[in-house]
Order: C-alpha cells, then structure tokens, then sequence
C-alpha cells in the first residue's frame, strides 16, 4: 500500500534498515540523475507489502525532474555513444561483479519491497546480473555486414550498428531488479544513455542501479533513475519528449496499449518502441508425459513469486486420464511445499501478494470461477491472520472458458486445472487467448513435440522444462504480449540502428 506523503517513522526507519546491511549504501531514497543523488521537495511512502511498515520515504520526481534527466542523458549521449566497445564492456562486466559481491544486500532490498522469499531474491539478483555479464560481452558484436551492390560487384553496401540516443526505461514490480537488467544493460552495451522510471512499489532496487552504475565507472548522466507516484503523468511525459529515441516498457497488456498510444500520438515524435507485457501461459500434461517431472515443472512455474510471474502457467491443461492423479498429487505437493509468511523466514516459499488490489483481484476471480461452477480442492480464501497481502495457494478444478480465471492473468498463487481430450482439442485451447508470453507442454511424443513447437502460439516454449528464464533466451511474446526480443545474442539490436552506406569506388 503507497501513500504519498512521508513516511512518519522515517528516521527511526533509516537508522535501523542501515544496520542490517553489510554495506547500507546499496540502500537509496534518494533520485539518481545527471550523476547526483537528488533529494526532492515531494516524497512517498513505501511499505513492506507483508507487513505494510514503513520502510523509506522515496524522491517523488515530477516532469521537470524527468525534463532535466533527459535532457542531461541527452548531453551525456555525445560523448557516450564514441566511448570504446570495450570500455562499457568493463563497466558492464564491473555492474556484473558488484552485483555479485553484493548480492545479499541487493536481495534484501528485493525482499523489504516487493516481499518475495528472500531465497528467490537471490536468485533474482544472479538472474539480473546475469543480464551484465552477457551484454558485456555483446558490446563487442555489434555487427554489420559488407554485400556487394545488385547491379555491380565493385558497388559495396556496408551496414554498420548505431546507438538511438535516450532510452526510455519503464518498469514493473514483480522482478524489480532483473526487469530492469534486461533493459538496462543491452541499452548500455550499445552505448545508449537511459532514464528508468521504476514502479512505484519497487523503487530501492532501481535506485541501487543508480549506485551500481557510480562504482562501476559510467560517466555522470548515462543512468538516471526517477522514482514517481505519478506514473500515468510521468510516463505520457516519456513518450512524447523529443529527446527521447526509444520507450522500453515491462508491465501489463492495459497499461503497454496506453503507452503505444502516447508514443503513435500525431503531436508526439517518432520513437523506437519495445514491449514485453502480460501472458496466460497454458501448461500442458498429454497422456505420455512424465507426471513427476510435470508436477515439478507446476511448482517451480506457478508458484514462483508467488505466482506473480509474467510467464507463470495460468491454465493447466491436464490430459481426462490423468486429471484425477494429478490433482491430487498437486494438492500433496502444494501442502507439503508450500509455507505463507515473511520473504525473510527461512522456511517461507510463499510471500505475500504486492498489494489490496492485487489480492481482491485474486479473490474476484476465484469467486466468479466458483460461481460458474469450478470446484476449490485447496485454499481459496485470504490468508488475512497474517496480512492483508497474503492469499492462500488455491487448485481449482473444472476450470473451463466460462470463466474470467481462462482469459485472465491470475497472477496469484491459483493452479486452475483443465480437462482435455485431444491434441487438436488442447491446442485450439490454448490457442484461445488475445496473448502469447510463455508456453509449457510435457510429453514423450516427438510428433506432438514438433506439432506444438510449431502451433501454439507463443514467443517461448518449455518442452518438458517449466524453467525457460535464461539471459541466453530471447526473452518475449506474440499477439497482445509485446514486440521485441530481449537479451540472447538478439537482444542488443533492439537498441540500436542500422545504418547504409553505399560505397563506389
Ligand atoms: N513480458 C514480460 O517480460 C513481463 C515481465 C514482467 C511483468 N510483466 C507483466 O507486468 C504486469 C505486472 O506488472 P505491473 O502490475 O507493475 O504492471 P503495470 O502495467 O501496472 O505497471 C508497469 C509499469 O507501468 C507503470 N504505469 C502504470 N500505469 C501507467 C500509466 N497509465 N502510464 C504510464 N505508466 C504506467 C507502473 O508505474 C510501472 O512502472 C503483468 O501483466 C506481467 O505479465 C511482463
Ligand atoms: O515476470 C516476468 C519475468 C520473469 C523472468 O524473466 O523469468
């Protein structure tokens, strides 16, 4: 729950969060732009989603704040864009290694603010800087290409890559720190300078971006991070401004329509746009599958950030033959596994969901799947004893299109379980969705493999694997779920531009 204003308890606040840090300058409240830190007149308050105590008062930075940041990103760009491959090299592999060195601290930010298990945190932070490493690499492969004229072999047509200018960064907060990774970092590698508006429930692990990118040698001006309570005003603002060449956006399907709006407006500039945004990812059990490793595949998919994951399974497709066994081998292992609480207890695997609205959301669909006849073989309520945030692990049964639950992104900790008969069947269900992330089948049968790695249709496929996050993937949707690829050895063209030159002797 954010409230704007301050945090009323914030000096308290500071003094004991600095002492639980092995270096407390990874934590900032602070805004980072044109290399200073910026403590501005407005603030907001963040709260501990599993708690809701206060935990800093954050720089609410309005549109001049934004106007001067990208203005000074857009100074920086001069000289940026001429720096050697190699020296943004060697500050992205040096972002790398303070992540590393820092993770745990990095990850206890993750933990206060978003609220997920620390464990997970962790690897949230390898994952994030994961993201470095690779484009650190890549900021040497910015490859172009020599073809010869069509009309004449002594005609040469040369490509060469080209960085855009200012990137605009625009970010969620279910992976607050590897979101912004998988921007941050190919942005860089390709010698672009970048202003990142965070989400406002997540903006101390963007800020630490702003400390990472300090010691690791980027000149004042490259990353600049705005923390805002005014993310519709802030991020029109983005959209439109003519010094910025690209808006990059991670979040919802509603709110990545609204931005593509901004940025098509007539009265707006011409920009490059990225979009990776929501899923409805079908997980699928044929008859021949390997029941062991597919329930393991649920566990680690749906339950991952407590099910607040973009290519979490959200519709569980279970073959008729095999429905009642792993329904109940579901419920064992979720009961087993499965402990609610703080993202800091050691034992806890589930923590609580970002806020109200995302719990009630929650709730409205389970409530309208009952209704339309789904039954509740497990949870199904709010786990309110230990916080307004937290809902228990649910399976339904029954699940079928009727309900919200089928078109929906849950994002909640609900296993909706779906009868099917045959492939034909499954497929044209799975394919029954206006999006497109992720995608996850268990099977035997090399013929369904490559039938379905052919026709359903998503932008990544686990093929008896439900852990597909990987810096080496390209990471995106099809249909209503983004344009662009992120990281992979694809990842760094979404940034840059190519450019012709034509060459006669
Ligand atoms: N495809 C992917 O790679 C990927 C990764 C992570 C999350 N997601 C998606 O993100 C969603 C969850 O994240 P969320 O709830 O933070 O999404 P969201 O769309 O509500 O918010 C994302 C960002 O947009 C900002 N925002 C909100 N309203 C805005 C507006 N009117 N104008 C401009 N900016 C605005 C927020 O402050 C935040 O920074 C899910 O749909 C999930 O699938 C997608
Ligand atoms: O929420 C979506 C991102 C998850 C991931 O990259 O693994």
């Amino acid at each position: 729950m954010l409230k704007a204003g301050k945090c009323w308890h914030f000096g308290i606040i500071k003094r004991s969060i600095s002492s639980s840090f092995r270096d407390s300058s990874v934590f900032k409240s602070e805004a980072y732009f044109c290399g200073e830190w910026k403590k501005g007149d407005e603030t907001f308050c963040l709260r501990n989603p599993a708690t809701q105590d206060e935990i800093s008062s954050i720089t609410d930075c309005g549109i001049s704040d934004y106007n001067e940041a990208i203005k000074g990103a857009h100074g920086a760009f001069k000289s940026f864009r001429k720096s050697a491959p190699s020296s943004r090299s060697e500050a992205l592999q040096n972002i790398y290694e303070l992540m590393q060195e820092n993770k745990e601290d990095l990850a206890r930010l993750v933990t206060m603010e978003n609220g997920k298990p620390y464990r997970e945190s962790l690897a949230e932070v390898d994952y994030a800087s994961s993201y470095f490493k690779w484009f650190s690499e890549e900021a040497h492969r910015m490859v172009g290409t020599i073809m010869p004229g069509s009309g004449s072999t002594e005609k040469k047509i040369l490509t060469i890559r080209r960085p855009l200018g200012v990137v605009g960064i625009l970010t969620p907060w279910n992976f607050p720190t590897a979101m912004i990774a998988r921007k941050l970092a190919p942005a860089l590698a390709a010698g672009n300078t970048c202003v990142v508006k965070p989400a406002q429930e997540t903006p101390l692990s963007a800020l630490a971006y702003g400390w990472l990118c300090e010691q690791a040698g980027f000149e004042s001006g490259v990353c600049n991070i705005l923390p805002t309570s005014h993310a519709d005003v802030v991020g029109k603002y983005m959209c439109q401004h003519d010094l910025v060449s690209k808006i990059t956006f991670t979040g919802s399907t509603k709110v990545g329509r609204i931005l593509m709006q901004h940025v098509h407006n007539k009265t707006g500039t011409i920009k490059k746009v990225s979009m990776e945004l929501g899923g409805n990812a079908p997980f699928i059990i044929f008859e021949d599958a390997d029941i062991y490793k597919a329930l393991d595949g649920i566990m680690a998919s749906k339950f991952r950030n407590s099910g607040q994951t973009c290519i979490c399974a959200n519709r569980i497709f279970v073959h008729e033959s095999l429905y009642d066994t792993v329904a109940s081998s579901l419920a064992k292992r979720m009961e087993t596994d499965l402990v609610m609480g703080s993202g800091f207890d050691v034992h806890v695997t589930q923590g609580p969901l970002i806020n109200d609205k995302a719990v009630n959301k929650v709730s409205d669909l389970v409530e309208d799947a009952k209704n339309k006849g789904a039954k509740v073989l497990m949870g199904g309520t709010r786990a309110s004893t230990l916080g307004r945030n937290f809902y228990h692990p649910t399976i339904l049964t029954d699940v079928d299109e009727s309900m919200d639950v089928f078109h929906k992104e849950i994002f909640g900790p609900v296993a909706c379980l779906i009868k099917f008969k045959t492939t034909e069947e499954v497929l044209r269900r799975s394919n029954d969705s206006n999006v497109g992330l992720a995608g996850y089948f268990y099977t035997a049968n090399i013929g369904t493999i490559m039938k379905l790695a052919e026709d359903l249709e998503v932008g990544m496929i686990g093929v008896n694997s439900s852990e597909i996050s990987d810096a080496v993937l390209p990471f995106g949707g099809v249909k209503d779920s983004g344009l662009g690829r992120e990281g992979s050895l694809y990842g760094i063209n979404d940034y840059t531009e190519l450019k012709s030159i034509i060459l006669e002797p």
